[in-house]
């Protein structure tokens, strides 16, 4: 059982070290260069340092990566002729279609409109209803890089007590699923839960993805549990802007066995797993035994 702060971007670091290995052989022994094709729609400034960071590391690891804007004013029809360009396009194996969409779009419509296979996202129904069922399915990046982190944190997870606090399509009931698969016993909490303090304080692992800056008190964390915190916000402090989690982490660190940082925690690992579901995809498409040591 490892301790202490969970060092996100150094693990994120390594899986990206295997992510090009992978990518890398791809090439040499079949000529194929990965592409990830990232749509952004609209000017957010937050999306857009994301969306730039993909495209780096995509790059760095030795991929291709299309980057596609539109204006805040596109329509919905000029996205979904978008997308079904990328679908048909033999370049690209990955498609991420930046979330949230601007309020005049359906955004289940438009993630509904991705090749699930190219759905790297894992958003797609096809493959929400794989995951939930245990088949073989293109599995969220988010969810994905905090399993990733709870495997270095214990190894086998069977029979521990899991809480995760939040029920989002993209972190909280994927990441439920994955935690059930392996062998959690597991709680889903959310604004209407009643007593959160007391469900937080069983967990063995508690999975905060809510999105309210250090909502979680050091009281909450029952002694020597381990603590993922997915949530980014950007609060002023003393005239500057930061980012902190959903945890308080001053008081969770000195109560929890292990903790995830923000910055530096999950997020860096939610874009090193874009990467692999990249590779995923690029594999199983053309019938190619997946790279070992990329998932969990
Ligand atoms: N690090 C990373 O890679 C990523 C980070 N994030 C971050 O994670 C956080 C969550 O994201 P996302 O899942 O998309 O958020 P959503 O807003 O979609 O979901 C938030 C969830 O938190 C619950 N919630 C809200 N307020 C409370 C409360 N007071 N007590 C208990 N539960 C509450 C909501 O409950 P209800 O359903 O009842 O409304 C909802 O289920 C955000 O900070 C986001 O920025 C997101 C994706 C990736
Ligand atoms: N279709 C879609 N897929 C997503 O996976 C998706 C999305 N839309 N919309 C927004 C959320 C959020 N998200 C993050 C990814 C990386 C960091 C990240 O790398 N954070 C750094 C800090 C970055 C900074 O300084 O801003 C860190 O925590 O250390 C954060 C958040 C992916 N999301």
């Amino acid at each position: 059982m490892k301790r202490g702060i969970i060092d996100g971007k150094a693990t994120a670091a390594e899986l990206r070290r295997r992510a090009a290995a992978a990518a890398a052989r791809l090439r040499e022994d079949h000529g194929i260069t990965c592409g990830l094709a990232v749509v952004l729609v609209g000017e957010d400034p937050a999306s857009q340092v994301y969306v730039r960071n993909k495209s780096t590391q995509t790059r760095e690891v030795g991929m291709n990566s299309f980057e596609h804007r539109l204006s805040a004013d596109a329509s919905e029809d000029e996205l979904l002729e978008l997308v079904a360009k990328l679908n048909r396009d033999p370049a690209v194996d990955g498609i991420l279609v930046q979330l949230p969409l601007p309020p005049h779009m359906n955004a289940d419509r438009v993630i509904n409109a991705i090749a699930p296979h190219k759905d790297v996202d894992g958003f797609h129904i096809s493959n929400v209803g794989l995951l939930g069922t245990g088949q073989r399915a293109l599995v969220p990046c988010t969810p994905l890089g905090c399993m990733m982190m709870l495997r270095e944190i214990h190894g086998d997870l069977s029979g521990l007590e899991a809480v995760v606090v939040g029920r989002s399509n993209i972190v909280g009931k994927p990441l439920a699923q994955l935690l059930m698969m392996a062998n959690c016993t597991v709680t889903v909490a959310h604004s209407r839960t009643r007593d959160l303090a007391s469900v937080c304080r069983r967990a063995d692992i508690l999975i905060a993805a809510v999105g309210r800056a250090e909502m979680i008190r050091g009281d909450w964390i029952k002694p020597g549990a381990s603590v993922i915190d997915v949530g980014i916000n950007r609060v002023e402090r003393d005239g500057k802007f930061r980012l902190v989690g959903d945890v308080n982490f001053g008081e969770a660190a000195a109560v929890a066995g292990a903790i995830t940082p923000v910055p530096g925690g999950v997020g860096p690992m939610t874009i090193a797993c874009l990467l692999v579901n990249t590779l995923t995809a690029a594999h199983r498409v053309r019938n190619l035994p997946e790279p070992a040591g990329l998932t969990v």
